[in-house]
């Protein structure tokens, strides 16, 4: 395994007596892309804006490259991290050219190299061609390619992004997202951003972190996070789920409603009444299953998402292939348990 570039251990970060940031630990690999997510007032910027240099840190300690950066009472400047740093709004400066706000951190470079650096740059996020424009005259999306290539330009060894897609429309966040993997990728720089839309970061990131009140509630991949979440808060904040309540048998399976679901060791005494987290493509459609009404059918265009009735009065969700009409509310679907991971919690205490 290599070398960790970005090591954050027991970060805490406070304005005045409130503790925004409070025992955060990850480490993040050479070349890999993490995603910080989770609801808003989580303490996501105030993360990144420590690791950036840009916030004092009251507990821990942070190492880019196996060099302390920051510790309490000390901070290594932002411009001596060797870090790049792209924010929603895409501060380009408004009297340069494209090419002039890539060049900018370019200056100490001879002008033939800046020149091929600013064109492979420019190659990168697709702009050839763009280079004698103005920022004004540059669409939001394209505005925030520059933005990128200006901050790949010096070749920092890690890239933060703050919610660098904020202010597109939805499907441009999304492709732009996918594209920007692509490009770190190439790019082999290691990227650290922060951004509340879940898919975003399923779709851009190697590592995800889900952060709840100042608290890293889980650091996994994007599939752990969606299949294996390690609490019922991280469970609903990464997508779509539902609970299906059972209990623990002594062969350390669960009884259901909709049959025995097994993947054990579970880590509670037979008897015991859990919740299993059910994602909608853990339910699959099957004429030898347990048959459910339809409340509800939302046709995406290639799914559908089905909102099941349960005998108890509770729902499921369910998705199949958008190729079949969606059904029709009080229609029957037969389905059955397929989850990927046996995931289970404590019955919520409100019932
Ligand atoms: N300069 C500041 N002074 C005082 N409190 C602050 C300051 N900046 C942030 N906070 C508070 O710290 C907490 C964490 O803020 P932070 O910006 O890190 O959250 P976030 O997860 O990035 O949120 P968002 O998704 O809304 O940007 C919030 O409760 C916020 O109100």
């Amino acid at each position: 395994m290599s070398q960790p570039l970005l090591t954050v251990t027991d970060l805490a970060c406070q304005y005045g007596e409130y503790r925004a940031v409070n025992g955060v630990s990850f480490t993040l690999e050479e070349g890999r892309i993490a995603c910080l997510l989770g609801p808003s007032g989580c303490g996501k910027t105030t993360t990144l804006r420590a690791v950036a240099g840009l916030e004092p840190i009251q507990a821990g300690h942070i190492h880019i490259g196996g060099e302390e950066v920051a510790r309490p009472g000390y901070q290594l400047a932002p411009e001596r991290r060797r870090l790049g740093m792209v924010f929603q709004e895409h501060a380009l400066f408004p009297h340069l050219t494209v090419a002039e706000n890539v060049a900018f951190a370019l200056r100490r470079e001879s002008p033939a190299q800046r020149h091929e650096r600013v064109t492979q740059c420019l190659r990168r996020v697709r702009l050839e061609g763009l280079d004698q424009r103005y920022p004004h005259e540059l669409s939001g999306g394209q505005q925030q390619r520059v933005a990128l290539a200006r901050s790949l330009a010096p070749r920092p060894r890690l890239l933060l992004l703050d919610e660098p897609f904020a202010s597109l429309d939805l499907d441009l966040r999304r492709a732009l997202a996918e594209e920007l993997g692509d490009i770190l990728r190439q790019e082999q720089v290691a990227a650290l951003m922060v951004t509340h839309d879940q898919e975003e970061a399923f779709l851009l990131a190697d590592q995800v972190g889900v952060m709840r009140a100042g608290t890293l509630a889980q650091w996994d991949s994007p599939h752990r996070i969606y299949h294996a979440p390690s609490s019922r808060f991280v469970a609903e904040f990464a997508g779509y789920g539902t609970f299906l309540r059972g209990t623990v048998t002594a062969t350390s399976a669960v009884n259901t409603v909709l049959g025995e679901l097994r993947g054990g060791p579970l880590p509670w005494p037979a008897g015991t009444e859990v919740d299993v987290l059910l994602r909608p493509d853990d339910l699959l459609p099957d004429p030898q299953g347990t048959p459910l009404i339809v409340e509800k059918s939302l046709f995406t265009g290639p799914t559908i998402l089905h909102r099941l009735r349960l005998p108890d009065g509770g729902t499921l969700l369910c998705q199949t292939s958008g190729r079949r009409p969606p059904a029709r509310p009080g229609e029957t679907l037969s389905v059955t348990m397929a989850p990927e991971q046996l995931v289970t919690f404590p019955l919520r205490e409100d019932g």
